[in-house]
């Protein structure tokens, strides 16, 4: 070993901006691999009023049940995954009525579901890389229905094999913009230390928002969550620099914004109650988000100088609701067909909170594998959440989607 005054003298020599230089990644974070999963139980929109109003008790209210057909029907959903069923609602009757206590078994419940869903799409991600589970450096977990610690993030890491020194982050609450927000930290992670490739997981279990409707309600709160929300989690690989021959870059990742929309702090709250979590979403949330979304594009293109026109780029937008769909295209003036991805997910797979951005993106991939990555090169993914928080992120078409 050197004596300490030659450590010192060489230290010297080497400055601060070197050792960032080196630790900073040349490219551009990019998406490398995707995977979704879902559970079991299928469930068809066109029943799903019997079935919740059969499974919660609460036939004796026909006319909510007759709301909640009418919503189902304008939902833009044809199918839904949910991990509730039959069986879970015979072991725990008391998930029907949110004024028992029922938080405990819920969460116990979801301790293991989450994370284990979240496996199913981070095994399949990490086989598509084609690299080793041991060589993820960073793991970022968003998820709203786990409340434990230690929590999902640690289950998933022991369940894929991952490193004992692989850097984890849980990311709760941020509920629909999760697999967004986990992106955007991801493509910091990935620009910031070089070789780092970092597992994105979202995992939401709509269970813990389970339960039947309130005799003599007036807000249809819940009958509106339950027409919209599913359950899936989705898995997504971030690095830089991509290592030729082995990894496949999909999409790169310009740049990365959050918006806060002023006035909106009531919009959507989700709180945790003994009986379940609460929802609240605004009724007038669609026209709330289609009248800002010229300014949260603004506000991300305007950061890096760049003037796109809407029209030109591809859309990876987080399908909230059908209308919320709807409004943002007519609010941007785009074509009918432009949400095509986001709204192929809504309609096979509800709102599955902050992991559907996650599919929207796979469905994308998909289809410009399908075409040769003809047509728009860059594209915008957005979600949005409490807050209200809409988040963008700049994407451009990689080289390995081309010429497929
Ligand atoms: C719910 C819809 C599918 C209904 O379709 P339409 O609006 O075209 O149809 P419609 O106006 O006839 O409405 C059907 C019935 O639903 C009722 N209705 C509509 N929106 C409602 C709301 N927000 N709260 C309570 N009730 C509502 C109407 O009064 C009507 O009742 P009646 O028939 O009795 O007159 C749509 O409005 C939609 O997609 N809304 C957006 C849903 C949303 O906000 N999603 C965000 C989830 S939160 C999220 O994604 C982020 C997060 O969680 O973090």
């Amino acid at each position: 070993m050197a004596p300490a005054h030659h450590q010192a003298a060489a230290a010297t020599t080497v400055t601060t901006q070197d050792i960032r230089r080196a630790q900073r990644a040349d490219g551009p974070a990019t998406v490398l691999a995707i995977a979704t999963a879902n559970p079991e139980t299928r469930r068809s929109q066109d029943e799903y009023a019997d079935f919740y109003f059969r499974v919660t008790k609460s036939e004796h209210l026909p006319q909510l049940k007759e709301k909640l057909e009418r919503i189902c029907k304008k939902s833009g959903i044809e199918n839904r995954y949910t991990y509730v069923n039959d069986e879970v609602m015979k072991a725990h009757p008391e998930f029907s009525d949110r004024k028992l206590p029922s938080l405990d078994a819920r969460v116990e419940i979801a301790s293991n579901a989450v994370p284990e869903l979240a496996a199913a799409a981070a095994s399949m991600a990490i086989a598509e890389w084609g690299r080793p589970a041991t060589d993820i450096t960073h793991l970022i977990f968003s998820t709203y229905s786990d409340l434990k610690a230690p929590s999902s993030d640690r289950r998933l890491a022991s369940l894929l094999g991952l490193r004992h020194t692989v850097c984890r982050t849980i990311l709760s609450l941020h509920g629909c913009y999760g697999g967004c927000r986990a992106l955007q930290l991801a493509k910091e992670l990935a620009e910031n230390n070089r070789g780092a490739r970092v597992l994105v997981a979202c995992s939401e279990i709509s269970l813990i928002a389970f339960y039947g409707p309130e005799e003599g309600c007036t807000d249809t709160d819940t009958l509106v969550a339950h027409a919209l929300f599913g359950d899936g989690s989705g898995a997504v690989i971030v690095g830089a620099d991509p290592v030729d021959a082995v990894e496949r870059p999909l999409f790169e990742m310009a740049f990365a914004s959050q918006t806060t929309v002023p006035d909106s702090e009531g919009a959507i709250t989700v709180q945790h109650k003994k009986g379940g979590m609460e929802y609240h979403i605004a009724r007038g949330l669609p026209e709330m988000l289609a009248g800002n979304i010229k300014r949260c594009l603004a506000d991300a293109f305007g950061a890096i100088g760049v003037a796109a026109r809407w029209k030109d780029l591809f859309w990876a937008v987080h399908p909230g609701g059908r209308r919320i769909l709807d409004l943002i295209e007519e609010a941007l003036g785009l074509d009918n067909g432009a949400m095509a991805a986001s709204r192929q997910v809504l309609r096979e797979y509800g709102n599955m909170s902050g992991s559907t951005v996650i599919f929207v993106l796979n469905e994308l991939r998909r289809r410009f594998a399908a075409d040769g990555a003809e047509g728009a090169d860059w594209g915008a993914l957005m979600a949005f959440g409490p807050g209200i928080t809409a988040e963008t992120i700049l994407l451009r078409v990689a080289s390995g989607l081309k010429g497929n």
